[in-house]
C-alpha cells in the first residue's frame, strides 16, 4: 500500500514539476517586460499574472498535501516533496498577496525613477543612482558635494518607501505565519536548512571582525589626514558619506589616497577598459571567455538576443540594478544591467554571468532543484572567478595592466584594494538583514525603524550618517534590496564561502600550495584550469538537490561555512595593518557618534 502510494507520489511530482515550471515561467517573463520597462500596462499585467499564478500554485499545494510524503522511503522523493509543501506568498489570500506585491512594486518605482539636483548646477535633476550619483561617489573628493548627494538620494529614494515598507512588512509576515514561520526572518533563515543557521552567521562575524577593526582603523586615519580632523574624528565613527559608495558598503574608490605605498604603480582597470575601447558587449565576451576557459558553459544564443546590457536610451524607466534571470524552461537565461566601462562593471558582469552559470549547470534538474545550494552558493560563482581576473597576473595577461614589481610592498597594495571590497563588505551585508530580522520579529516597531538601522550601522559597521537622522528619514530603503524585497545574508554568506571555494579551486588548478610564497591565494589565477572548472561545475550542477554541506563538501571537503578561507588570503595584509596601525597608535574600534540619529 505505502510503495502504491509512494509510486502515485512520484508520478504527481513529474506533473507538479512541469507544471510549475510553465507558472513560473509565466511569471518570470512579465516580471521582465515590468522591470525592464516601468509602465502602467507593464505593472498591472505583472500584478495579474503573479495573482493567476499564485491561484495556480495554492490549488496545486492543496493536492500536494493530500500525499502522505512524511512517511515515504526515498529521500530524494521526500526532498522534493517537502519543498513543494512551502507555498511562499502564494499562500497568502488573494487579496493579501495584491496588496504584498503592490507594496514592494511602489517602493521599487520608487527607487529606480528616483533623481536628484547635482550639487554644481542645481538645474539639472535627473541624477540617477545609475550612474549619474554612483560616478560622483567614485569621483568626487568635495566632502560638501558628498554630503548634499548622500542627503538628496535618502531624501529621494529611502524616506518615500517608509509607509509602503510598513505594509510590506505585515503582508510578507502573514505569509510567513501562513508556511509555519514565526516571522520572516525565520523563512530566511530557514533557505539555509542548518538548525543553527542565525549562530553560525555571528559565529562567522566574531572570526572576521579583528581583521575588519584594523581595515577600519587604517582607513578612518586616511581619511582623516585627507579631510581633517573637523571632517573625520581620531576615534569616532567614519562619516558614511566619504567612503567612495553611496551606502558605504565597498570602499574601492578611496583606495587611490589611502594605499599603503602609495609610492608603487597604479592599478586602474576602469582607466585601462576605456583606453582599449571596450564596450559593454566586450565586457561581457570576456567574462563569457573564462567561463568557457573552464571547461564551463558559454552563454547561449538566446542570451545574447534577450539580455540587456546598457540601459536604453529611449527615455523609459527601468530597474537598472543588475539582475540574472532564470526563465525555468531550460533554454530562456537573461541579464539586464546598466552597463557602464568601470572596473566595477567588469566585475559585476562576472558576477552576473555567474548567476547564468549556475542556471546553465542545473537546467535539467527538476524545477524545484533549479536554485543555489542555499543562497549565498549563487552569489559566490561570479565572485570566484572576479578574485582570479583581478589578479595583477590575469590584468597582464589580459593587457589591462603594465608589468610591474612583484615585491612585498605591490602585494600588499593589492591585499589592500581587495580588502576595501571584501573585508569592508562584511558587516556592511550582516547589518542589513539584521535590521530585517528585527524588523519582521517586531522588536524594530514602525517608530524605531531608522534609529536601529543607525544602531546597527554604528555598532557593526562603524560608520555614522553626514548629517541627524529622524523617523521622518527610512534610509534603508535607500539601498536597492529593501526597496525590492531581496534577502541580503546570501552576500554575507557569499563572501565568506566564496574564499573556501577559491582556495579549493586553486589548489586544484596548481596555482596555491600552502605556505609556499610563490603559491600565494592570493596571486591565484584559476583561468584555463579544466581541473578547476569540472570540480566546481559538478557542485553547481548539483543545485538545492541536497543540503548545502553535500554541495561544499563535494568542492572543498568542508561541511562547514568557516572564515579560514578569508583570513588565509588577507592574513599578510592583516600582520602588516596590525603593525602599522600600532607604529602610528592609531585608535582601534570606535567611541559613540556625535551624530543625532536616534
Ligand atoms: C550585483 C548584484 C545583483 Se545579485 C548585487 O546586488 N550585489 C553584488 C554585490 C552585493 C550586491 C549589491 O550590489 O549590493
Ligand atoms: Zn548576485
Amino acid at each position: 500500500e505505502r510503495a502504491a502510494e509512494e509510486a502515485a507520489g512520484r508520478e504527481f511530482m513529474r506533473t507538479l514539476d512541469d507544471l510549475t515550471g510553465r507558472a513560473k515561467n509565466r511569471r518570470t517573463i512579465a516580471s521582465w517586460d515590468y522591470e525592464s520597462n516601468i509602465t502602467e500596462h507593464n505593472r498591472e499585467r505583472q500584478l495579474q499574472v503573479a495573482l493567476e499564478v499564485a491561484e495556480e500554485e495554492k490549488e496545486l499545494w492543496k493536492e500536494t498535501m493530500t500525499y502522505l510524503w512524511h512517511e515515504f522511503e526515498d529521500e530524494d522523493l521526500k526532498r522534493m516533496f517537502q519543498k513543494y509543501s512551502k507555498l511562499g506568498s502564494s499562500a497568502l489570500p488573494e487579496d493579501l498577496n495584491q496588496r504584498l506585491i503592490e507594496a514592494i512594486n511602489n517602493m521599487q518605482s520608487i527607487y529606480a525613477k528616483a533623481t536628484i539636483c547635482d550639487y554644481n548646477d542645481r538645474s539639472k535633476c535627473n541624477l540617477y543612482v545609475e550612474p549619474e550619483v554612483t560616478n560622483i561617489f567614485a569621483q568626487s573628493t568635495d566632502p560638501e558635494e558628498l554630503k548634499y548627494t548622500w542627503l538628496e538620494w535618502h531624501k529621494a529614494a529611502g524616506a518615500p518607501s517608509k509607509g509602503n515598507f510598513t505594509e510590506y512588512v505585515n503582508m510578507k509576515n502573514e505569509a510567513a505565519k501562513l508556511n509555519g514561520y514565526d516571522s520572516v526572518a525565520e523563512w530566511w533563515l530557514g533557505e539555509y536548512e542548518e538548525p543553527d543557521t542565525e549562530e553560525q552567521f555571528a559565529e562567522l562575524w566574531t572570526q572576521v571582525k579583528p581583521l575588519y577593526d584594523q581595515m577600519h582603523a587604517y582607513v578612518r586615519r586616511h581619511l582623516r589626514l585627507r579631510y581633517g580632523e573637523d571632517v573625520v574624528s581620531a576615534r569616532g565613527p567614519i562619516p558614511a558619506h566619504l567612503l567612495g559608495n553611496i551606502w558605504a558598503q565597498t570602499w574601492n574608490h578611496v583606495e587611490k589616497f589611502t594605499r599603503p605605498y602609495p609610492e608603487k604603480p597604479d592599478v586602474d582597470v576602469t582607466a585601462a577598459l576605456v583606453s582599449q575601447n571596450y564596450t559593454a558587449l566586450k565586457i561581457f565576451k570576456t567574462a563569457e571567455d573564462f567561463f568557457k576557459s573552464l571547461n564551463l558553459s558559454g552563454m547561449p544564443d538566446l542570451f545574447w538576443e534577450r539580455s540587456i546590457i546598457e540601459k536604453p536610451n529611449d527615455g523609459r524607466d527601468m530597474v537598472c540594478h543588475a539582475s540574472a534571470w532564470d526563465f525555468f524552461d531550460s533554454e530562456d537565461f537573461r541579464i539586464k544591467q546598466c552597463t557602464t566601462i568601470t572596473s566595477a562593471f567588469f566585475k559585476t558582469t562576472h558576477h552576473e554571468m555567474g548567476h547564468i552559470q549556475y542556471y546553465l549547470q542545473y537546467k535539467d534538474l527538476p524545477v524545484v532543484y533549479r536554485a543555489g545550494a542555499n543562497p549565498g552558493f549563487h552569489e559566490a560563482v561570479g565572485d570566484i572567478m572576479s578574485l582570479s581576473v583581478s589578479t595583477p597576473k590575469h590584468l597582464r595577461l589580459m593587457g589591462l595592466l603594465e608589468d610591474g614589481p612583484e615585491d612585498l610592498e605591490s602585494n600588499i597594495n593589492q591585499l589592500y584594494k581587495m580588502g576595501l571590497e571584501k573585508i569592508v563588505f562584511l558587516p556592511f551585508a550582516y547589518v542589513l538583514d539584521l535590521f530585517r530580522y528585527g524588523v519582521f520579529r517586531g522588536t524594530t516597531s514602525e517608530s524605531d525603524y531608522n534609529c536601529h538601522f543607525w544602531q546597527l550601522r554604528e555598532s557593526l559597521q562603524g560608520v555614522e550618517p553626514p548629517a541627524p537622522r529622524s523617523e521622518e528619514d527610512f534610509d534603508p530603503a535607500a539601498k536597492y534590496h529593501i526597496s525590492s524585497d531581496v534577502e541580503y545574508m546570501r552576500y554575507y554568506i557569499s563572501y565568506i564561502i566564496q574564499f573556501q571555494f577559491h582556495r579549493s579551486l586553486c589548489q586544484l588548478a596548481g596555482e596555491y600550495v600552502p605556505g609556499d610564497p610563490d603559491k600565494l591565494l592570493s596571486n591565484c589565477d584559476i583561468y584555463n584550469s579544466t581541473a578547476a572548472g569540472n570540480a566546481l561545475g559538478k557542485m553547481l550542477q548539483m543545485g538545492s538537490s541536497k543540503p548545502w554541506p553535500d554541495a561544499m563538501e563535494a568542492l572543498t571537503g568542508q561541511r562547514k561555512m568557516d572564515a579560514s578561507g578569508v583570513l588565509e588570503y588577507f592574513q599578510p595584509l592583516y600582520d602588516w595593518l596590525k603593525e602599522e596601525n600600532e607604529r602610528t597608535g592609531e585608535y582601534i574600534g570606535w567611541e559613540p557618534s556625535n551624530v543625532q540619529y536616534c
